[in-house]
């Protein structure tokens, strides 16, 4: 129902914009590569998370921990088994194996043939009828410094990342999606790279990213909300600055009695550091100490780097 407003003009009720993706209760089984009559690997138990629209979500966990196979699933690419996803405000499922509109993919590996050049991209795009736009490509390859001419063999791995990221923000996605664009890059590259999404995305406030990562060095900054994943399932969600307020560094001393189990060695003075959750905002019982497998030790860092602690203080 409208209600009027005191002057008496209707009141248009507010449309809630979706989130850029919402995961509930996700399992994906990978099938076997070669017969379909052999059991599938589970991959993902309970995956749930909500990636804000306008934000930058970042996918944290061990390697096999899950985040290329949430990736594949949110393309389109893996059917779930269970569970139900939505990205851009469109459901994900079993009938849809395409990728969504509006989202741009960078995939963990080079897909393109080596001897293709930055043309031929765009010949591929103009083929295909997708939107795609020539002048910015050039633009941004620019920006990294690779010449338009350049064959991807002959680019370095930072360069082959900025070239795919290059390509599918040329898309103009309003998702775009990045499966541990950090891996191979050095920390200048990775500081390019970083400028080189802000510098896009930053002038529009409803464009998302979503990328995994086993390794957020260079990246705390710009993310803006945070994922954990362990073993298939979700075990840790928050924007990043209320994980911070929920949460102390806390350093024990060699032989401390109450060292948690898996908290992170400080070199070789004995000494232990711990994430200690301060309220349960984020699920978990003040007091508690985020361990190994909870929280990889890289987010606690994370974290404490940007809350600006030094690591070997007591926090407590
Ligand atoms: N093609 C496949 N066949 C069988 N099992 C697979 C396949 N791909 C992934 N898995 C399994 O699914 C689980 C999740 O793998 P996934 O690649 O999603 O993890 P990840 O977090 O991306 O790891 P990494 O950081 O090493 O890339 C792992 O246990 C892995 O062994």
């Amino acid at each position: 129902m409208i209600r009027p407003e005191p002057s008496g003009r209707p009141v248009e009720p507010q449309c809630p914009v979706a989130p850029a993706i919402r995961v509930q209760q996700l399992a994906v089984d990978i099938p076997h590569p070669r017969s379909r009559y052999r059991a599938p690997t589970p991959a993902l138990h309970d995956i749930s998370f909500t990636a804000p629209r306008g934000q930058v979500t970042a996918l944290v966990g061990t390697n096999g921990a899950g985040k290329t196979t949430v990736l594949r699933a949110l393309t389109g690419a893996l059917r779930p088994a269970a569970g139900s996803i939505e990205v851009l405000g469109r459901t994900v499922g079993p009938a849809d194996r395409a990728c969504p509109e509006g989202v741009g993919v960078v995939p963990d590996a080079p897909v393109l043939p080596e001897e293709w050049t930055a043309q031929d991209v765009i010949a591929l795009r103009r083929c295909l009828g997708d939107p795609f736009d020539t002048s910015l490509f050039p633009r941004m390859l620019q920006a990294s410094g690779i010449r338009p001419r350049a064959m991807i063999g002959s680019l370095s791995a930072g360069q082959t990342t900025a070239f795919a990221v290059a390509a599918a923000l040329a898309t103009d996605p309003q998702l775009l999606v990045l499966d541990e664009p950090l891996t191979r890059l050095d920390p200048l590259a990775r500081s390019t790279l970083v400028d080189l999404l802000r510098d896009r995305l930053t002038d529009d406030d409803s464009r998302s990213v979503l990328l995994s990562t086993h390794d957020l060095e260079g990246m705390d900054c710009f993310v803006d909300h945070l994922v954990v994943l362990h073993e298939g399932r979700t075990v840790l969600e928050g924007d990043v600055d209320e994980l911070l307020e929920a949460h102390v560094v806390a350093t024990y001393p060699a032989g401390a009695p109450q060292i948690p189990l898996g908290a992170r060695p400080l070199g070789r003075s004995g000494a232990a550091e711990a994430l200690i959750a301060t309220d349960d905002s984020v699920g978990l019982a003040p007091g508690t100490a985020l361990r190994e497998p909870d929280l990889p030790d890289l987010v606690g860092l994370t974290l404490a780097a940007r809350a600006g602690r030094a690591i070997g203080e007591d926090r407590r």
